[in-house]
């Protein structure tokens, strides 16, 4: 399995229950009737055992924001847990690279797990679990005072952290005087001071509010480009999944319905559950050009040669284009002039392709690594809109 070469971490069957009973032998009971087919809600009321999680795969590839997306109860916080043990699967394993070798969190003794908790996952959560009686300062270099680092050292890599966030100026100050945007940063130079390779992130930024949390995505999404941590991070909200995942999955009661790219859960949903996500998302920000453009070899030829795109005519050397009887250049569009027909990168989204479509007044042109490769025009775009975005 390839997936598995470059994993750093990795879920394999997990299933997690929660015994509600007190009775002896109820999780073997449970994990016999799970086998056997019967559902969540079954178990539940036969047994009073709770399925957290069932069946579990997931791989996470080192360096990338995977995004655990489900509505509230459906195992997202459970499986999270799980990648540091604060949930014990009762079946399964928890994979992480060690060096050459793998090392199953779900069964390592007690001693190697604090190494690991310490040294290799840091966690984030959503009410930031700072110190409050605590310091900036001190709050952020916690782990690192855990460790027994000598303080001169503990405080130069804090100062670097905090640098790293944007809070400077705020190391001496008491966290309760933060913003709430402030104390969740806060949180992150905290995880980021531990070193940890793999950050574990509980919905950290659905206590904020909405302009607050956008920044703070884009500023996790500016950090993980220098940083490039392995990311789980956990969320109900399809538009920010959208928007910072790699790879998103989707989990509905405790098991895993599609694991994909943004673009594979928002083009290609495996069933109607994940499409009704979807027809919730705000498309703008999401959908991308090569998604709902129309790619020049699937439009036929005009008796001249040119590329027939409907309201605008492409010439063989791809620059030259035609609208009506009149020649037209094409440039880029942040060189765009009065008269020229814009050119997009194919990662540009539809938001902005909008923009520039409304800018130039004519169809938009899509390249491609210096190659022009498609075209945008009204008709497209109200296709990505309406929800049905050609495939790419
Ligand atoms: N420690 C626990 N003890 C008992 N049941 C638990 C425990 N943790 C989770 N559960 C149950 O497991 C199921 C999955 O919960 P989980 O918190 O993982 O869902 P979630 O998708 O993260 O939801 P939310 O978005 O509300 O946090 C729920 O039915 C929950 O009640």
């Amino acid at each position: 399995m390839t997936e598995t070469k470059t994993a750093a971490l990795e879920f394999r069957n997990i299933d997690i229950l929660f015994d509600r009973s007190g009775r002896r032998g109820a999780i073997e009971a449970a994990l016999a009737r799970l086998d056997a087919g019967e559902t969540r809600e079954e178990i539940g009321r036969a047994l009073k055992v709770t399925v957290g999680v069932a069946g579990a795969n997931l791989a996470v590839a080192r360096g990338e924001i995977s995004v655990l997306m489900g509505l509230s109860g459906s195992g997202k916080s459970t499986l999270l847990r799980a990648a540091n043990r604060l949930n014990r699967p009762v079946r399964g394993e928890v994979r992480i690279g060690n060096g050459s070798a793998w090392l199953d969190i779900a069964r390592c003794d007690d001693e190697t797990l604090r190494e690991l908790r310490k040294t290799r996952i840091a966690m984030v959560f959503q009410q930031f679990g700072l110190l409050p009686w605590r310091s900036v300062r001190d709050n952020v270099g916690f782990g690192l005072e855990l460790r027994g680092m000598a303080p001169s050292i503990r405080r130069e890599i804090v100062e670097e952290k905090l640098a790293l966030v944007g809070l400077s100026n705020w190391a001496d100050a008491q966290v309760h005087e933060l913003s709430g945007g402030m104390q969740q940063r806060v949180g992150l130079a905290r995880a980021f001071a531990t070193d940890a390779d793999i950050l574990l992130m509980d919905e950290p930024f659905s206590a904020l509010d909405p302009l607050i949390r956008r920044k703070l995505q884009d500023e996790l999404m500016d950090l993980q480009k220098r940083l490039k941590k392995t990311i789980l991070f956990v969320s109900h909200d399809i538009d920010e999944a959208l928007k910072i995942g790699s790879r998103i999955t989707i989990m509905r009661e405790g098991r895993i319905i599609q694991t994909g790219t943004p673009d594979d859960i928002a083009l290609r949903p495996v069933n109607d559950y994940v499409a009704e996500f979807i027809r919730h998302m705000n498309p703008l920000p999401t959908i991308l050009a090569s998604t709902f453009m129309r790619r020049f070899h699937d439009l036929p030829l005009r008796a001249d040669g040119m590329i027939d795109g409907g309201n605008i005519a492409i010439g063989p050397d791809a620059r030259a284009v035609r609208i009506g009887d009149q020649e037209r250049v094409a440039t880029a569009h942040h060189e765009w002039v009065r008269g020229a027909v814009c050119i997009v990168p194919v990662g540009m989204s539809l938001g902005e392709v909008i923009a520039v479509r409304q800018r130039s007044g004519f169809p938009v042109l899509v390249e491609d690594e210096g190659r022009l490769i498609g075209l945008c025009d009204d008709a497209d775009i109200l296709q990505a809109l309406s929800g049905e975005a050609r495939h790419g």
